[in-house]
């Protein structure tokens, strides 16, 4: 018998392909955007040519100062260029940190927002921000928050360096895993979820392999399109909760957490969710799912130690209290000693257990 369900569809219009970003102006029309500020590092501003030409002259201003983990410092210093210019609108263009920027700006003003993202991370399709301060990450969600609309440009995502694409695609890839035994799943977020890890794993070692293919690019890019509406669909649990405490208390990059965390978490709730964790083991291929996602992340190349990318050994303890204060709900119940036994493998890069 087919499981209860609420399914919602977020209200977000989605442009895909190679060279989409020629598209930005008529979106920006279609948003009755006319003097945007514009998020965009550098590099970004470098690879995309004179922004101005790009979006028909419809740039208030532009901010590139976005970083990791959306602190509500650097947020504050964006929010007084949105009072002196008075835009009508916040277009990012880049990963994670800067759609979570244009995100903090959303929620305090309802300015509409078009995302153009560079990396696998997802935020664009979720109504999703973790702001922090001091070292926590709080996260809220809010219709506010969501998007109105998002160019995925394949092109876009060329120039992202081998290494991070792999970790960035496994930062991706939680999202699926997680949605598959969400306390809110639905049928349709499973099935989407199951064909996100499948394409996801069967291209990024294409990626890594040749990171200028067009073809294994837009896969990966297809792919986490979808574990990202996954994630903007239904509700996080331990392993989510698990990388925003790590990640926020000891300022640790976050695609490099969700990967190394990744298998360890899953094989954390396998005993409480094997239906589901099974069926990521079959989009993976594999006969064990944290297995599979430990093996992945070998032949990705991707870090596999909390220690490797910078985490104290003597946060573990602190770590696993801070994460069992306030857990998200979770399949199997979140306890602490079991908790410090799981970051203890994650921290040393054993192979995952379920403990
Ligand atoms: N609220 C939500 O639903 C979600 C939020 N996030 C947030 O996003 C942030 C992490 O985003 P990430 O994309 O992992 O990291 P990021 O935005 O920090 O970017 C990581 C690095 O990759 C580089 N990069 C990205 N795309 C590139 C490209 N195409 N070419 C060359 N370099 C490129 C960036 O310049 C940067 O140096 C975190 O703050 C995280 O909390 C991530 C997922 C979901
Ligand atoms: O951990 C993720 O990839 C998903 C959600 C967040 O990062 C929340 C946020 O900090 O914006």
């Amino acid at each position: 018998m087919a499981q209860p369900f609420t399914y919602q569809v977020s209200p977000m219009r989605v442009v895909f392909g190679v060279g989409t970003v020629a598209q930005l102006a008529d979106e920006l029309d279609r948003l009755g955007i006319s003097r945007a500020l514009v998020l965009a590092s550098r590099r970004q501003q470098a690879e995309l040519g004179d922004l101005a030409e790009l979006t028909g002259g419809r740039v208030a201003g532009l901010f590139d100062g976005a970083v990791v983990h959306t602190p509500v410092a650097v947020t504050e210093r964006a929010m007084e260029i949105v009072r002196e210019l008075k835009p009508d609108g916040v277009v990012a263009i880049g990963a994670g940190a800067a759609t979570g920027l244009s995100k903090a700006i959303a929620l305090r003003t309802d300015l509409p927002q078009l995302i153009v993202p560079t990396s696998y991370a997802g935020s664009e399709m979720t109504p999703v921000l973790g702001e922090t301060v001091d070292g926590v990450k709080t996260t809220q969600s809010s219709p506010k928050i969501l998007p109105e609309a998002v160019i995925y440009d394949v092109n876009l995502t060329v120039s992202m360096p081998e290494k991070f694409s792999a970790i960035s695609g496994l930062n991706a890839i939680a999202h699926a895993a997680e949605a598959l035994y969400a306390r809110d799943g639905n049928p349709i977020t499973s099935l989407m979820a199951e064909e996100a890890i499948a394409k996801l794993a069967s291209s990024l070692p294409d990626v890594i392999a040749r990171p200028r293919d067009l073809e294994a690019r837009s896969d990966a890019l297809y792919g986490a399109w979808l574990c990202a509406v996954c994630l903007g669909t239904v509700g996080m649990a331990l392993h989510h909760k698990l990388c925003h405490t790590v990640g926020a208390l000891f300022d640790l990059p976050h695609a490099e957490t969700h990967a190394v965390l990744l298998p360890h978490t899953i094989a954390y709730n396998e005993p409480a969710a094997r239906d589901s964790v099974s069926r990521a083991a079959r989009a993976l291929g594999t006969a064990d799912a944290a297995d599979g996602l430990f093996d992945l992340s070998a032949r990705l190349g991707a870090p596999r130690s909390l220690a490797e990318i910078g985490m104290p050994e003597h946060g573990i303890a602190k770590a696993a209290a801070l994460a069992t204060k306030n857990p998200y709900w979770n399949p199997r119940p979140i306890e602490e000693s079991g908790i410090r036994d799981l970051l203890k493998r994650a921290w040393s890069g054993s192979r995952p257990q379920a403990g």
